[in-house]
């Protein structure tokens, strides 16, 4: 089967979450498993971008309404990533040095109409397009109504919604910009008086998915406005669990580690890169080291953390290790906190690969108290290094973590994102950090778990023989 996935972001190229590490890793073991997957993204102005090189397949315009954007559709001159990716190169719109930002509605528009436009041209088209997130929930509705993709209406196509919170809501001033389609069918555009694309992807995707069992459940409860949405089309969703690409995500041969280890060496590996990071931020390597690693948003309970992060740390048996960025005063009030606990308190308030590699092997525990969490990456990440991961029961967290209470449990658990429950689950690490020999063998049963893609990527091929 030949897959086009259509996405914002796509890991090394383009990266501000897990979307990435998703379109980044799926296509991969889809087509290690004999299928054909490719993806393709909007060009922009970025690291990568800068240091590759790559060529025009192709030349057209688009047309946002009666504006017209030139177009290139680029592909990389030498072969470095393990899948095809085709870039959609509109310079006045997308070859920004942002993914996101203000002008997201015109950028993101004009991406998915040139996708389209480009992917008419094929001789033979996909077997299955595969849509990614908001940013693309435009798509479906397109395929389906617009004139101009007439051809489409027997092509299956696939949402996989990574985050509902984020719906990509704009005016009905603005639906000319789409291209024209039987207007008595603007319902489906719509949701609570607003260009929806999120929802308008929901409507007209032949399946839905999200990205782990419980939250699709949960999305009928709660989903940013869309619950009747999604309890109304539940027959054609399902939560399909992410995966980790257990290539770029392997302790043994991971570039970013200061030491690389394996099951058998973690504590001694795990250290020397605690030791790194102790060195690096001015911690205090006798103690625990519990971290974070995340965007400073509300779905990440991150507003929180002043509070949790001041009562933890008085009893000064600790340290504290945080890397994000995100909400401006979230972020300012947790830089300044390093003044208050200098020496067992610290946080790198940016964007840093590297350095997150680092965190998830050196540090002792991983905090994701989420409020919402659709499936989260970091879990699954800081297991594989033997990093004992905190969360909250919801979401994938739940279907990936199981309290050390449990028969066979291997991480700490609390019910709900609130300072006490946090505050609590953080003694209980604390706790079981003091129990050495427990704490070493939960380690090394941690990372024994297998979250790699092969069970998922299976299941999306099973999905998609089932509309091909
Ligand atoms: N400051 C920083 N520096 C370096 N690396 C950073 C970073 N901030 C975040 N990251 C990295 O970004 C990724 C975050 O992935 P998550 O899945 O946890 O969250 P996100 O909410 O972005 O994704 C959404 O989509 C994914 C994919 O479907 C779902 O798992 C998730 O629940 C949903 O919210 C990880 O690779 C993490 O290491």
């Amino acid at each position: 089967m030949k897959i086009i996935h259509i996405s914002a972001e796509c890991y090394p190229v383009a990266k501000v979450g897990g979307l990435a590490d998703v379109v980044g890793a799926l296509p991969k073991y889809l087509n290690n498993s004999g299928e054909q997957a490719q993806v393709l993204m909007p060009f922009y102005n970025n690291k990568f971008t800068q240091n590759n090189k790559f060529k025009t397949l192709f030349t057209s315009e688009v047309f946002l309404g009666k504006t017209s954007y030139n177009v290139n559709i680029l592909v990389l001159e030498n072969t470095i990533l393990d899948f095809d990716v085709f870039f959609i190169d509109i310079p006045d719109l997308l070859f920004k040095d942002y993914v996101y930002s203000f002008d997201d509605t015109e950028r993101f528009l004009a991406f998915q109409i040139a996708s389209l436009d480009w992917l008419l041209t094929w001789d033979t088209y996909p077997d299955i397009i595969h849509c990614h997130d908001h940013h693309t929930g435009l798509i479906p509705f397109m395929l389906q109504e617009s004139f101009k993709y007439e051809a489409f209406r027997k092509t299956p196509n696939i949402l996989t919604i990574h985050n509902a919170q984020y719906q990509g809501w704009f005016s009905h001033d603005k639906v000319d910009l789409i291209p024209p389609f039987n207007f008595n069918n603007v319902g489906l555009l719509d949701w609570g008086g607003q260009i929806n694309p999120l929802a308008a992807g929901i409507k007209c995707a032949w399946r839905v998915t999200t990205v782990s069992p419980t939250y699709m459940e949960e999305l009928k409860q709660n989903a940013n406005g869309l619950e009747p949405l999604l309890s109304a089309e539940s027959n054609k969703c399902i939560g399909i669990l992410n995966g980790i690409d257990t290539e770029v995500w392997n302790p043994e041969t991971d570039n970013y580690l200061v030491e690389n280890y394996t099951i058998k060496t973690v504590n001694k590996g795990a250290k020397a890169n605690k030791k790194y990071l102790c060195e690096t931020f001015n911690l205090d390597i006798s103690k625990p080291l519990i971290a974070f690693i995340g965007r400073l948003v509300h779905q990440k309970g991150t507003d929180l953390f002043p509070e949790i992060f001041k009562k933890a740390l008085t009893n000064n048996n600790l340290n504290i290790l945080l890397l994000g960025s995100g909400d401006t005063l979230v972020e300012q009030n947790l830089y300044e906190l390093k003044t208050e606990f200098n020496g067992n308190y610290n946080a790198y308030i940016g964007y840093d690969e590297k350095l997150s590699h680092i965190i998830y092997a050196g540090a002792d525990f991983l905090l994701m108290p989420s409020r919402v969490e659709p499936c989260g990456l970091n879990q699954m990440y800081s297991l594989r290094y033997g990093t004992i991961p905190i969360v909250t029961k919801i979401g994938g967290l739940k279907d990936t973590v199981t309290d050390i209470k449990e028969p066979n449990g291997f991480g700490i658990c609390h019910n709900s994102t609130t300072i006490p429950e946090i505050n609590e689950a953080i003694n209980r690490a604390i706790e079981l950090y003091t129990n050495q020999t427990k704490y070493k063998k939960l380690r090394t049963q941690i990372m024994k778990i297998d979250h790699s893609w092969h069970a998922s990527a299976k299941q999306y091929i099973k999905l998609y023989n089932t509309i091909n």
